[in-house]
């Protein structure tokens, strides 16, 4: 699991051409080109050496569940599906436990279980998962001066100079831990952990021990009497006990992304440039500079591609974005996902969604409530008020109701631990609480109850 800078040098790239000739022209434009929030280094030839050494080892996902996922997010876009995407805002490698892995993966199900019933619309499931280890930071050093800590691929977050430093070899243990995460993701959701009445039975829990339990009681019974029915009347089969979940992260570290990089294809499929880090990679609102390596390496490859937009970017920028990053206008090839703060988003998404609309694309539109709204609490932790992440939600369903287009769905951070870094909820975390138990290495995430709580009454909006 933790390969040393050893494991890395003693490999030797079989072959250096990987890639059709017009295919490696453009990937070296693109890697070429300005690239932000990259480590530093100590010794590049080692981070090189670490990226060979990804090209040698077998992909961690494959292009027939790229092309899956792809085909879904296309229901996505076309109104016919609701797509819900969620987890850490940072994995790290020592948190990358059973119980971990499997309480993020319980709280995504039980999550779309609500949503699905109320929206009637098939849920597509995406973790921010098995490779969620690189993080874009405001600030070079953090307030001891240090390097600051960019998420457990590059250095680590113990506050010591040497711990800080960048060490290519994480990119291998970033690797390991991926394949570790999805391979326990991937039974689970073949194995019954999934299955809808179980799923439910966690539900009523929640609703049976949650202070504002009673609010969800009538919808937790509709759902009941549905699974109900369903089961007197002989419709039990196989979907009901297994799901799809496909795995997703920020594409931030260049050299990582590039070494899972692979030209090939579906079985029936033609090759093409596939990102075999993940199912689908998103690029993040502070490295989407469009004459950047990011945007150039995005639109290089044949993953379905996810793209955060801040209040700062205007309907024309928009528009660019989705012409280069969806030049053959596949529905569902690109998620926007919007991250405008809850003051903000009734004032700006409009005429994004208007232009973009207009421009004949099929995107995804899909709400991230949680990083327009971070701020810092008077103790000095970083949190989200929960009302603030429910009402940018609510704005966002509002802005699409008005244009009559798809709001296509959610993107959280959250943890299935019991963690207090959210202020609010039914549980009403205080701003004295966030010491008990704030765990998380980068931003604030959701604990299970306000994750649960969120989709019900995001249920609330999407019922007809
Ligand atoms: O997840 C998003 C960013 O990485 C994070 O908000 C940056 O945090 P910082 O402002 O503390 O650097
Ligand atoms: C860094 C992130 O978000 P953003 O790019 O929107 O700030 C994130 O989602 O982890």
């Amino acid at each position: 699991m933790n390969p040393t800078i050893g494991d890395i040098t003693d490999q030797r790239p079989r072959g250096l051409a990987r890639f059709p000739d017009d295919i490696e022209a453009r990937l070296a434009d693109a890697v070429a080109r300005p690239a932000d929030q990259q480590p530093e280094w100590p010794d590049p030839a080692r981070a090189r050496a670490a990226r060979d050494a990804l090209t040698q080892l077998p992909p961690l996902v494959v292009p027939g569940e790229v092309d899956r996922l792809q085909a879904r997010l296309s229901q996505v876009a076309q109104g016919q599906a609701f797509l819900l995407q969620a987890g850490d805002c940072a994995e790290t490698f020592d948190g990358n436990t059973e119980s971990h892995v499997t309480a993020n993966i319980r709280t995504l199900l039980q999550m779309a279980v609500v949503l699905t019933y109320a929206a009637s619309l098939p849920v597509v499931k995406i973790g921010r998962i098995a490779g969620q280890y690189a993080k874009p930071r405001s600030n070079a050093t953090d307030a001891l001066g240090l390097p600051v800590y960019r998420g457990d691929i590059v250095n680590s977050l113990d506050p010591a100079p040497g711990a800080r430093a960048a060490d290519p070899s994480r990119m291998l243990r970033a690797y390991a831990h991926s394949a570790a995460s999805l391979n326990l993701v991937r039974a689970m959701a073949a194995s019954g952990v999934a299955d809808l009445g179980r799923v439910h039975d966690w539900n009523r829990d929640f609703v049976r021990t949650s202070s504002a339990g009673e609010r969800y009681e009538a919808l937790a019974g509709e759902i009941d009497r549905g699974l109900s029915f369903m089961a007197a009347s002989g419709a039990d089969h196989g979907a009901l006990h297994t799901t799809e979940i496909y795995a997703s992260h920020e594409a931030l570290l260049l050299e990582y992304e590039h070494g899972l990089l692979r030209w090939t294809g579906a079985p029936a499929g033609e090759p093409r440039l596939y990102g075999l880090s993940s199912h689908m990679l998103w690029i993040g609102e502070r490295t989407r500079r469009p004459d950047g390596a990011h945007i150039a390496l995005a639109s290089l490859l044949a993953n379905p591609i996810g793209l955060k937009l801040g209040p700062g970017t205007s309907p024309e920028q928009a528009v660019e974005y989705v012409e280069r990053l969806d030049p053959d206008n596949v529905p569902g090839r690109l998620t926007l996902i919007s991250r405008m703060g809850s003051e903000k988003v009734r004032d700006v998404l409009p005429a994004l969604v208007e232009k973009v609309e207009a421009s004949g694309h099929r995107v995804v539109w899909q709400c991230d409530p949680m990083h327009g709204n971070t701020y810092e609490a008077a103790s000095g932790y970083k949190t989200r008020n929960f009302d603030r992440i429910l009402d940018e939600v609510k704005g966002f369903f509002e802005v699409h109701k008005a244009l009559g287009s798809h709001p296509g769905g959610l993107h959280i951070e959250l943890t299935g631990d019991d963690v207090t870094e959210c202020l609010g909820g039914a549980e009403q975390i205080d701003e004295d609480a966030l010491a008990l138990r704030y765990e998380t290495s980068c931003d604030p995430r959701l604990n299970p109850k306000q994750s649960v709580e969120l989709a019900f009454l995001v249920a609330e909006m999407l019922r007809p």
